[in-house]
Parts: C-alpha cells; structure tokens; sequence
C-alpha cells in the first residue's frame, strides 16, 4: 500500500510540476529583487543625491558575505545538513531582512548623515549612512538568494531524478530569468510613475512573501514526501553530510574543471550586461533611449531556449558538448564584437541573441551535470562552492573591465544627448571576454576527457541513466 502512496508522491507529474512550480516562483522573487535596483541609478542620483561611487559601492555589496565571510559555502552546507526546507526558509528570511533594510534605507530620511571609519584616529572612509544601510540590506539579501538558487537546484534534484531533470532545472533558470525581465522592464517606470524609487522594492518585498508562502507550500509537499518514503520497507536512511566531504569533492577533478568553466563563462556574460548599453551607443550608435533594449533581450531568449536544450539533454544526452557548443559561441560573438568595422544596429541585435542561446545551451547542461559527479548528499556544498568560486568573477570582472577602458580605451569624446562624453574604444574589452570563452572552450574539453574516462555520464541522456538508477543515493 505505501508502496503505491509513493509512487503516487514521487512519481505523479501533477506534483513533481507543483513543486518545480512552487520552488522556481520563489526563486523568481528572488531574482526580481536582485537586478530591480539596476535600472534606477540616474534616478538614485537625482532623487537622493547619490554618485557612481555611491552606486558602485552598493551594487558591490550583494558579494561581500558570499564571497569574504563565505556565507555561501555556510549556505551549502546547512543545505546538506539540515535539508531544502530548513535552507529555503531561512534563504527566504534573509532576503526578506535585507531587503526590509535596503528599503528603509531608501525611504527613511537620515538627514543627510555620514558615517565615519576610523583606525587609531586615522580616517579611513566616510561613506553617505543611507549608501551604508541599504548596502548592509543588499549584502544580506545577497546571501539569501544566491542560497535559494542553491536549494532551489537540490530541491529540483530531489524531485526530479530520472525524470526530466535537465528540463525541470533549465525551467528553474527560466524563472529566474523571468525575474530579471520583470526587474529590467518594471522597475524605472513604476519608481518614474510614483516618483519614488523605493517603490519598486515595496512591490518586490509583497512578492517575496508570496514568495515565501509558496515555498511554505512546497515545505508541506515535501515533508510528506519524505515521511512516505522514509517507512517503506527496504529504504535505506540517505548517508548523512559530514565536513570531511568538502575534501572529498575538492578530490574530483571534473568538479574543478565545471567550476572554473562556470566562473569563466559567467564572468564572459554577466559583466559584459553591465557596459552593453554603453557599447551600444558607442560602437553601434544606437540612440541612448533604445540601447538598454537590446542587451535586455538576452533573458528573453533564455526563457524558452533553456528548458528547450535542458529537454535534448535529457533525451539525448550530450551535455559536455552542448557546453563545448556554448563556450564556442561566446569567441564568436565577442570576437564580432571586437571588430572596429562592424558596427551595424541589426548586428548588435544578432549578435545579443547568439549570446542569449550561449547562456541557454551552458546552464542548461551544466547545472544537471553537477548531479553526475558528486553524490546527492554533498550537492548543496558542491553547488554553493562552485557558486562561490563563480561570485568572485561576478564581481571582479566588471571592475577589470573599468580599468582597462579607463586606463587603455580611451579614445577623445563623444556627444550624448547633448552632454559631452568619454568615447571609448571599446575592443579590448570584448577580446577580454573572447579570451574567457576560449578559456571556456578548454575547460568544456578537459571536462568531456574526464567523462570519457571516468564514465560520469555526462554525454548520456539523463533519462536513460536514471531509469538504472534504483535507490536515492546511486547517482554517480
Ligand atoms: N537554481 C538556480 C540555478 C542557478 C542559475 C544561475 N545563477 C547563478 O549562477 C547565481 N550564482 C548568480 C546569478 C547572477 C545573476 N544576477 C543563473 O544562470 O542565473
């Protein structure tokens, strides 16, 4: 009889859909919140008197506990210890307490006021209190959904092993995208509309909570899941995660070789959003109200491309290559870039497509492929230390970028919109991005030589390879 209860849990598609449904709304929430500040920096500037550096300091903040007091790398391992429902709400708590804190600091008037760092009365900084405060929220909320994408990815695994796993993965990493399109396209005319730019985070806040009743939802589901499945006869109890297991994946060389692989094309794709309106109006003379659009159609694409390719990969296998493929495309469209001739709007437009199925055909390879290399106990640790490894990129790539158009690319000035600009030439950069999609390419290769003689999987459909597969802990 219990038998028959848990197929019916585990194997009804209605439920295993409610769940991939219930997990990636919140993840969703997440996401919008993430890139919602982004498009209001010239409002930030005029409305509360904010500078670049102001700006930069903030935006900087989303990686200061990830990367420097390893929240992230905590993150996964309580992700292992105490499981996807512990993790995803505390995940949920954290952004709703950052963000409770960004918004106060955008909205409260603090008169003003500086705050002051000092070592043995010699001043360090001084920074704007609010900048502090909404920074300290942003770095908070930072820790959460970076952990939220973590549980989100074992909570899809939990589910989802043997059936559709790439699909429901790369369906996961639609929703996020679908975030970051809300935030892009939503968030400067609401804040214009009402004039203030802590609007669009009260919104996004309302949506973190029904963010967080989802995944209580999801937290009911799953719990009597595991209780079902835990008094069959035969089930045996998963293997606990133990600190030792760190060493135990720093061990396996195709986890290096897909880490630095994602860090490297990440750091190729992520960074580049943030100067492509500018290389839009500077190298392709894209007028400056329309040159946001066109980097902006990048998630557009991932919405239905990585579900898509996450589907061939479940079916037909090839996953080291559909990352060999992705990695391939990133030189060709930044070599293109590259090129001082070419400079027409319609190829800018082509050119940002290609790069929109690059960031599908990766991800929706990647993610799955992880679930072939380390057993399921220590995913949430391997997940949150590749996702470590990849937020330093995140967040020093773009600030590479800046030296070197400041101190290399810099050729006379431009008019824009009437206000005398630096003109930059914009070459080198890309050919910098170029270089991590062939570092990309290397990376792809050394991973596909490793599966072919360790015998991961990774260029099997994972369909087949699940459907051998008879207990929880067998994943290679
Ligand atoms: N369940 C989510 C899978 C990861 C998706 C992946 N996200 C990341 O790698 C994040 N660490 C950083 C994303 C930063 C974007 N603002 C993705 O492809 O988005």
């Amino acid at each position: 009889m219990k038998e028959i209860i848990r197929k019916k849990m585990a194997a009804s598609p209605v439920l295993r859909w409610t769940v991939l449904g219930l997990v990636s709304f919140t993840m969703l929430t997440g996401y919008v919140i993430a890139d919602v500040m982004a498009p209001l920096k010239t409002l930030l500037e005029q409305q509360l008197g904010w500078d670049s550096s102001d700006y930069g300091l903030f935006t900087s903040g989303y990686g200061w506990l990830n990367i420097f007091l390893l929240m992230l790398i905590f993150g996964g391992m309580i992700l292992d210890k105490k499981g996807v429902r512990y993790a995803g709400v505390l995940s949920v708590g954290l952004m709703i307490g950052g963000t409770l804190l960004k918004y106060w600091a955008i909205t409260a008037d603090l008169g003003g006021a500086v705050s002051s760092f000092s070592i043995g009365g010699h001043s360090l900084f001084s920074v704007k209190s609010q900048v502090l405060y909404a920074t300290l929220g942003f770095a908070v909320f930072g820790v959460g959904v970076e952990m939220i994408g973590i549980t989100a990815n074992k909570a899809v695994v939990k589910w989802f092993r043997g059936r559709s796993l790439a699909l429901a993965l790369g369906i996961n990493v639609a929703a996020g995208r679908i975030g970051t399109a809300i935030a892009m396209f939503g968030s400067l005319p609401l804040a214009r509309m009402t004039g203030n730019p802590g609007a669009p985070l009260a919104v996004c806040l309302l949506l973190l909570c029904i963010g967080l009743l989802s995944f209580l939802v999801f937290c009911v589901l799953d719990r009597r899941e595991d209780r079902e499945t835990e008094t069959l006869p035969g089930t045996e109890k998963e293997e606990e995660f133990k600190l030792s297991d760190i060493v135990k994946i720093a061990k396996i060389k195709a986890f290096w070789y897909i880490t630095i692989l994602c860090v490297l094309f990440y750091s190729a794709v992520f960074p580049f959003l943030k100067y492509a309106t500018e290389l839009m109006i500077q190298k392709f003379h894209v007028s400056p109200g329309f040159a946001g659009a066109i980097p902006a159609l990048l998630p557009f694409g991932n919405i239905l491309l990585t579900p898509l390719f996450g589907s061939i990969y479940d079916r037909r296998g090839h996953g080291a290559t559909i990352m060999l493929i992705g990695s391939a495309l990133l030189v060709c469209v930044y070599t293109l870039f590259a090129i001082p001739a070419l400079t027409a709007n319609w190829m800018a437009v082509v050119l940002v497509l290609v790069l929109g199925a690059a960031l599908s055909l990766v991800p929706s390879a990647m993610w799955p492929s992880v679930t072939k290399i380390v057993p399921y106990r220590m995913l949430g640790t391997s997940y949150s230390m590749i996702f470590w490894i990849q937020n330093w990129g995140l967040a020093f790539v773009p600030l590479l970028i800046g030296v070197v158009l400041k101190n290399h690319c810099i050729a006379g000035t431009v008019v824009i919109d009437g206000v005398v600009s630096t003109r930059y030439d914009y070459t080198l950069p890309m050919l910098i991005f170029a270089g991590f999609g062939a570092l990309s390419i290397v990376f792809a290769l050394l991973l596909r030589r490793e599966d072919a003689r360790k015998g991961y999987g990774l260029e099997k459909p994972n369909d087949e390879l699940q459907t051998n597969s008879t207990t929880k802990t067998q994943i290679p």
